[in-house]
């Protein structure tokens, strides 16, 4: 006899929107969190001040929220801004006034006009690479990435072979991998081509990924983006656990028994919400199909540390500066003025992704923090190296979640194994933003995975 109708394993945005919708629909629910607190890969903050041990004596900045995880919000993301109406949760957009800066090679441009940011040689050697990779990313079945026209040939070649075979200048192949690290959090030579189509045209293509106004960085969540799973977890009330890391999932015929910390929790159905990487550190009893092990072996995460430094104001302002910068070099490479609305402080975010996030990620926390600062202010100038707070957050070191922003995959793993990926097993169903078709690796493929996965077993409950 089940417990419950239905477990769901994680209490990410996926793993909370599937118990909303499967408790909307009247049936009962249970989901089991590792952590101690819900949201996964989105955490808003406070932020400690320099000079003082964050563990013994936090004393956040007063009022100041960032998030260490997910931050930003697209038009076009229609899922969560949907979310962010239902809970009166408002947005804030993220273009500063003043000039964004690109540095490339050891020289540094000022623009407005992200198409003006380099030569003109460089310029259009990247709009010709754009245009062919546009061309082919369209061609990419975002539903079954392993069907399109030229699937094979486009996963038998990693994203790094095809930058060298498509930019004529080095400006322009290191334009193609800055924006490699920057979506992926991974160099493109361990990543499949066909997977970066797929990722980039399930987000409405690689220039809105990249893209501040209008694309995917244009806003952000006033108070932080977790606030929205914290608000679905309110309404979901004891039926939340957390501490209740899942170790196993036995499954037959008659049902399901999922065992946590606390024991067992029987179901008719379990919805997995957690990232392919992890959900292979399950037990599952009997075995999971091979496609399905072999695909889960074959999704690493990329490697983000996020950083956030904070100043008495926004003094790159002064010299009409947005704080927005593109470097090649890292571990700057990423930076945007995410300032709070009333500007009570100036705050950079930086995002240290892939070989930089690495390499920073085992330094001692001052070494770490001399090296950011530095990079800052290499940009930005000597006022860069004194910020009145400062926190990193390296998300390869979270037991439960091993790297971000999501999974990628390898050449060859789309079309061997690739159709796994969605497929129940038996009454294991399987949710989280990397099986998301629109929006893959972001919050709203996270909410559109668990919408997908509550209708799945709602239409299979007896
Ligand atoms: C630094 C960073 C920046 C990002 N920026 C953006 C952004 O600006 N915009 C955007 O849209 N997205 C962004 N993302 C991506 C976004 O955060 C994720 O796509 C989204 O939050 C994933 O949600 P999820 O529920 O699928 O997975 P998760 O959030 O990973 O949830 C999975 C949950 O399962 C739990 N869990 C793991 N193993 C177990 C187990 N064995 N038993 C029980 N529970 C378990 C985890 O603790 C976690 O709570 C960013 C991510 C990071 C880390």
């Amino acid at each position: 006899m089940a417990n419950v109708d239905v477990v769901v394993v994680g209490a990410g945005v996926s793993g909370l929107v599937t118990a909303d919708r499967v408790r909307a629909a009247g049936r009962t629910v249970v989901v089991l969190e590792a952590r101690g607190r819900v949201g996964g890969r989105t955490l808003s903050e406070p932020v400690p001040p320099v000079g003082t041990d964050s563990e013994a004596d936090p004393k956040p900045l007063a009022g100041l929220v960032v998030d260490s995880g997910a931050g930003w919000v697209a038009p076009d993301q229609t899922l969560l801004l949907a979310e962010l109406e239902r809970f009166g949760i408002a947005t804030t957009p993220q273009v500063r006034p003043g000039d964004a800066l690109m540095s490339m090679r050891g020289k540094s441009r000022r623009y407005t006009d992200a198409a003006r940011s380099f030569d003109p040689v460089t310029t259009a050697d990247i709009a010709q690479g754009m245009l062919r990779f546009s061309a082919a990313a369209e061609k990419v079945d975002v539903a079954a990435p392993w069907r399109g026209e030229h699937a094979a040939r486009y996963d038998a070649q990693t994203f790094e072979s095809w930058i060298r075979r498509t930019c004529l200048t080095g400006k322009g192949r290191d334009y193609f991998r800055l924006a490699c690290e920057a979506v992926l959090a991974t160099a493109p030579q361990n990543v499949s081509l066909l997977h970066v189509l797929f990722y980039a045209q399930s987000g409405g293509g690689l220039l809105h990924l990249l893209t501040t106004g209008g694309g995917a960085h244009d806003a952000r969540v006033v108070g932080g983006m977790q606030q929205v799973a914290e608000r679905l977890a309110e309404d979901l009330g004891q039926w939340v656990r957390l501490y209740e890391p899942v170790s196993t999932i036995m499954h037959d015929a008659d049902g399901i028994s999922v065992h946590s910390e606390s024991g067992a929790t029987t179901a008719h159905r379990v919805v997995v919400t957690v990232p392919p990487a992890l959900a292979s550190s399950i037990d599952y009893l009997p075995g999971l199909p091979q496609d399905r092990t072999l695909l889960t072996q074959r999704m690493p995460h990329g490697s983000v540390v996020k950083v956030h430094a904070v100043y008495r104001r926004p003094f790159w302002r002064d010299a009409a500066l947005s704080g927005e910068i593109a470097s090649d070099q890292g571990p700057t490479k990423v930076v945007f003025d995410t300032s709070p609305p009333d500007d009570a402080y100036g705050v950079l975010t930086v995002l240290v992704d892939g070989e930089d996030a690495v390499r920073l990620g085992s330094m001692d926390a001052d070494r770490a923090r001399d090296a950011v600062l530095r990079g800052l202010a290499s940009h930005l100038g000597p006022k860069a190296m004194d910020p009145v707070g400062y926190l990193a957050k390296d998300w390869t070191a979270e037991e439960w979640t091993r790297g971000c922003y999501g999974a990628h995959l390898p050449p060859g793993a789309w079309t061997q194994v690739g159709s796994a990926l969605r497929t129940p097993v038996g009454r294991i169903h399987w949710a989280g933003t990397e099986t998301a078709e629109r929006w893959c690796g972001y919050v709203d493929g996270a909410i559109a995975s668990g919408e997908r996965a509550a209708a799945e077993v709602l239409a299979a409950l007896p």
